[in-house]
C-alpha cells in the first residue's frame, strides 16, 4: 500500500498543506525545526490515530486554531481509500470513506506504517524491558493467542506478587494458594516462552537478510532468546511447563523475601548478537543503529506475510548516523519495494547519485516544495 496524498489543516507547524507522493522514495529535507518530524507524525497519526511523539492530542492543533485535520488517499490492491483524522478540544474523530467510524479500534489497520525514529536505538542499547515491549507489542499485533496468553499470565503475575507480599507478614505460611498460582504462571509463561521462541526466529530470518544487505554480508546478525529455562529452543510446551514449575518451586523461599517472581518470561531478555558477539556490549554505535533498523525494518516482511501487503516505512533521520555504504545499501534494499518517506536536514551525494528517481520536498517553516527531476545531482 502506499499514501498518494495528504491534505493538512492546522496541524502543528502546517496550515494548509496539499501534497501528492511518489509510490517510492520521498524525501523530506530542511533545517532543523522546519517540520519534517511534524509531516512523518502527520502520516503516522493518520495510520495510528495517535502520535508516537505524544500522548497529548491538543498538541498536534496549530497554535491558535481549534481543530486539526489530516486526510490522505492510500492506495491499496483492492483500490483508493480515503481516510481522515480530525482532532479538535474534545477529542477525535476517524473517516474511512467519508464515513465517521464508531470506534478508533475500528478504523485501525486501514493504513499500516511502520516507523523507524532516533529513539527505537534503545531496542538494542536499552533495559531488557525495552525488548520484551517489543516483542509483545509486535508479536500481539499479530497473534491473538499470543496477546491472551500475555493478558492471562500479568494477571496472574499481578495476583501472585501480591500474595507473595502478604505470605512476608504471615507466620504460618500457607503455601497451597501460592502453588495454584504457580501452576497457572508455569502453564501460560511455558506457551509464551514457545511463542516468543518461534516469533523471534521468523524476525531473526528477515532482520539477518537486511543486515547482510546492508552491511554487504560483512554482519551476520542472530538473536539469542536469554532465560533461565535450559534449552529453551529444543523444549516441547510441556518440558517447559515443568522447568518453569520446578524454578519457582526452588524460588520459592527468596520470593517471599522479596515479594515478587523471580522465574518467567517477564525477565526474559532478547540479546542481538553480530558475527557472534552481543552488539549492545561490543557494537559501534553504526553497527548498533544498523541492527535496530534491520530488526525493526524485519516487521515490514512480517507485516506483508499477515496483511497480503507491504506498509508504508518512515525514517526519521535514520541516515545520517550511518556510513556511505549502510545508507547505499540500506536505501537500494528498501527502494521499489516499499513506499519509504525520508527526513533528513542534508542529503549526501551518494544517497542522492543512489535513489531511483526520488521526490524531494523542501521544507521551510511548514511549506513544502518539491524538487524539479532535472534539478537532481
Ligand atoms: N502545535 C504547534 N503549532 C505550531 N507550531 C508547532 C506546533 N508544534 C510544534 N511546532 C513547531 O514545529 C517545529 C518543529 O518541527 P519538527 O519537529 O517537525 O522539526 P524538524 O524539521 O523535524 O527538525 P529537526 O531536524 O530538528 O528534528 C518547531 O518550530 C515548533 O515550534
Amino acid at each position: 500500500m502506499y499514501l498518494e496524498s495528504l491534505t493538512l489543516r492546522d496541524y502543528r507547524n502546517y496550515e494548509d498543506l496539499n501534497v501528492s507522493f511518489s509510490p517510492a522514495i520521498n524525501i523530506l529535507l530542511g533545517e532543523n525545526a522546519q517540520g519534517k518530524t511534524n509531516l512523518l507524525e502527520a502520516i503516522y497519526v493518520l495510520s495510528m490515530t495517535r502520535s508516537h511523539r505524544t500522548n497529548n492530542d491538543k498538541e498536534l492543533i496549530k497554535w491558535d486554531k481549534t481543530a486539526a485535520i489530516i486526510q490522505g488517499r492510500v492506495n491499496k490492491q483492492l483500490g483508493t481509500v480515503p481516510l481522515e483524522i480530525q482532532v479538535n478540544s474534545k477529542g477525535k474523530k476517524a473517516k474511512v470513506n467519508h464515513l465517521e467510524q464508531a470506534k478508533l479500534s475500528q478504523y485501525i489497520g486501514q493504513f499500516n506504517v511502520i516507523l523507524f525514529a532516533p529513539e527505537d536505538l534503545a531496542l538494542v542499547k536499552g533495559a531488557p524491558a525495552v525488548r520484551r515491549r517489543f516483542v509483545d507489542m509486535e508479536f500481539g499485533q499479530i497473534n491473538a493467542r499470543y496477546l491472551y496468553n500475555l493478558g492471562q499470565y500479568r494477571t496472574i503475575l499481578k495476583q501472585r506478587n501480591q500474595y507473595l507480599k502478604q505470605l512476608q507478614h504471615k507466620k504460618n505460611q500457607d503455601l497451597v494458594f501460592l502453588d495454584v498460582l504457580s501452576d497457572q504462571l508455569a502453564a501460560f509463561g511455558a506457551e509464551i516462552v514457545h511463542q516468543r521462541l518461534i516469533f523471534l526466529k521468523q524476525l531473526e530470518f528477515w532482520a539477518n537478510q537486511l543486515q547482510e544487505e546492508i552491511t554487504q554480508s560483512a554482519e551476520t546478525l542472530t538473536f539469542e532468546y536469554a532465560t533461565h529455562l535450559e534449552d529453551a529452543a529444543d523444549q516441547t510446551i510441556e518440558q517447559l511447563y515443568a522447568q518453569l514449575q520446578n524454578d519457582l518451586k526452588k524460588a520459592t523461599k527468596k520470593e517471599i523475601f522479596q515479594g515478587t517472581t523471580l522465574a518467567g518470561p517477564h525477565r526474559d531478555d532478547v540479546r542481538f548478537l553480530i558475527n557472534g558477539k552481543n552488539v549492545q556490549t561490543y557494537g559501534s554505535q553504526g553497527q548498533q543503529r544498523t541492527t535496530a533498523l534491520s530488526v525493526k525494518l524485519a516487521e515490514i516482511e512480517l507485516m506483508k506475510e499477515e496483511t497480503g501487503e507491504y506498509p508504508v516505512l518512515l525514517l526519521d533521520d535514520v541516515l545520517s548516523e550511518l556510513d556511505d555504504m549502510r545508507q547505499t545499501h540500506l536505501l537500494k534494499t528498501i527502494q521499489n519495494k516499499v513506499q519509504t518517506f525520508l527526513t533528513t536536514p542534508n542529503l549526501s551525494g551518494i544517497a542522492r547519485t543512489l535513489i531511483n528517481e526520488p521526490k524531494i520536498f523542501h521544507i521551510n517553516q511548514g511549506n513544502l516544495l518539491e524538487e524539479e527531476e532535472h534539478t537532481v545531482d
